[in-house]
């Protein structure tokens, strides 16, 4: 049931990943730095394909606007782009968090990159966590698969070679907590006014479930145990300036600014994100990603498996039981008409707000 990816930092050196180790099947758009001086865009290839073609000249740019990630790299500041792309909310199916892994897989296999920005491309909503309507009479082949990519998901960003910076641009609630969490470092846009302020927590409570093992221990491990058992069990959401405060984000920025780095943005950030080039956040996130790219990549990896080993580890070990919890758990006949009351509730929200 599991996949076979590793963490690339769950042995002690730093690996780089090749194409060729991708999952065969691997089938998505793929934009190639190929002949000048356009992209060719090359779809629907294998791994092995597309690894035979990256031999001859070196991967730049990949993944298309239609995507449901869109990717940039800029090897002259070994800073690259993450952003999920998934209208209206990003909220993560089985297809969203396979997109997640393999983009990041293939920009972990460029050397020349050292972090990447995760980001996205709604600039109101980070991630709306899971997507509730894959929990809603699964079939018993797709909801195990589903689970196990949302912890591949997990397992990817929180083990990558890569430093990761989480562009928080505005709602993370839930798994999109989860992801921000799974980075190294976080900003979160200050919101625009005290009416639209963003928010970011495991909510899980507020619904009816518990955020399972893993995801609360990554607050516990973020935040301490004292304020991530109350967060846990209140499900609390936090705006952003409390959530700077309790250290579920390590920087909020809200003021709009010009800087040098706008013009490296320009250049780094893929199509579907050219808006977002004046962004503080994205300007922030740039510079802080740059800041880790400098540092020489086996002292910075070593140091993440410091603190990061030991909880991936249990994750693998556990991961089984998690995925058949999981699928006992959202099956249950109770949950599948809370999940059912609760999508129907979004829904009327969201046709109020369309009215
Ligand atoms: C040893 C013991 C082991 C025990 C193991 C137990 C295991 C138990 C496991 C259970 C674990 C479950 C883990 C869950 C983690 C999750 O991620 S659950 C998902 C939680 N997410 C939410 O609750 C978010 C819901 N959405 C919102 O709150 C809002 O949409 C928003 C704040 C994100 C954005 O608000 P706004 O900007 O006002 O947009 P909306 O109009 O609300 O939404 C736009 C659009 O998107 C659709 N949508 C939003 N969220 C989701 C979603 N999560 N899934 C699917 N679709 C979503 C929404 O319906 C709107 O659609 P329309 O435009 O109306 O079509």
């Amino acid at each position: 049931m599991s996949s076979t990816v590793d963490s690339p930092i769950s042995s002690s050196k730093i690996q780089i990943h090749q194409l060729d180790r991708l999952a065969p099947r691997s089938a998505f758009l793929l934009f190639y730095a190929g002949h000048p001086p356009h992209q060719t865009m090359i779809s629907s290839l294998s791994a092995r394909h597309i690894a035979r073609i990256a031999r001859q000249q070196p991967l730049r740019l990949f993944s298309s606007q239609d995507s449901l990630v869109v990717t940039n790299v800029h090897e002259e500041s070994g800073v690259a782009v993450l952003a999920m792309n998934r209208p209206p909310a990003n909220s993560l199916s089985l297809e969203l968090n396979e997109a997640i892994s393999t983009s990041l897989k293939q920009i972990e296999s460029n050397p020349k990159i050292q972090s990447v920005i995760l980001a996205s491309s709604n600039p109101t909503i980070f991630s709306a966590g899971l997507d509730i309507t894959e929990l809603i009479s699964p079939s018993d082949e797709r909801l195990p698969k589903f689970w196990n990519s949302l912890q591949q998901v997990y397992i990817d960003l929180y083990g990558s070679r890569l430093a990761t910076v989480a562009a928080i641009q505005g709602h993370a609630p839930a798994a999109g907590c989860m992801l921000a969490l799974a980075c190294d470092y976080r900003i979160m846009h200050g919101g625009h006014g005290e009416e639209h302020l963003p928010t970011i927590g495991f909510n899980e409570t507020q619904l009816g479930i518990a955020a399972p093992p893993w995801m609360g221990q990554l607050m516990v491990r973020t935040i301490g145990f004292r304020p991530a058992e109350r967060a846990l069990a209140l499900g609390t959401l936090f705006p952003p300036s409390e959530a700077l405060n309790a250290g579920v984000v390590d920087d909020v920025i809200t003021e709009q600014s010009s800087s040098e780095s706008n013009e490296v943005l320009k250049a780094l950030l893929p199509e579907a994100l050219q808006s977002q080039t004046s962004n503080p956040v994205m300007i922030k996130a740039y510079e802080e990603a740059a800041c880790y790219a400098k540092i020489p990549p086996q002292a910075r990896v070593a140091s993440k498996l410091v603190t990061r080993s030991e909880s991936l580890k249990e994750m693998q070990m556990t991961r089984e039981d998690d995925t058949q919890h999981f699928c006992g758990f959202i099956t249950h006949e109770v949950v599948q008409k809370n999940l059912m009351k609760y999508v129907e509730k979004m829904k009327q929200r969201g046709k109020a707000k369309k009215s």
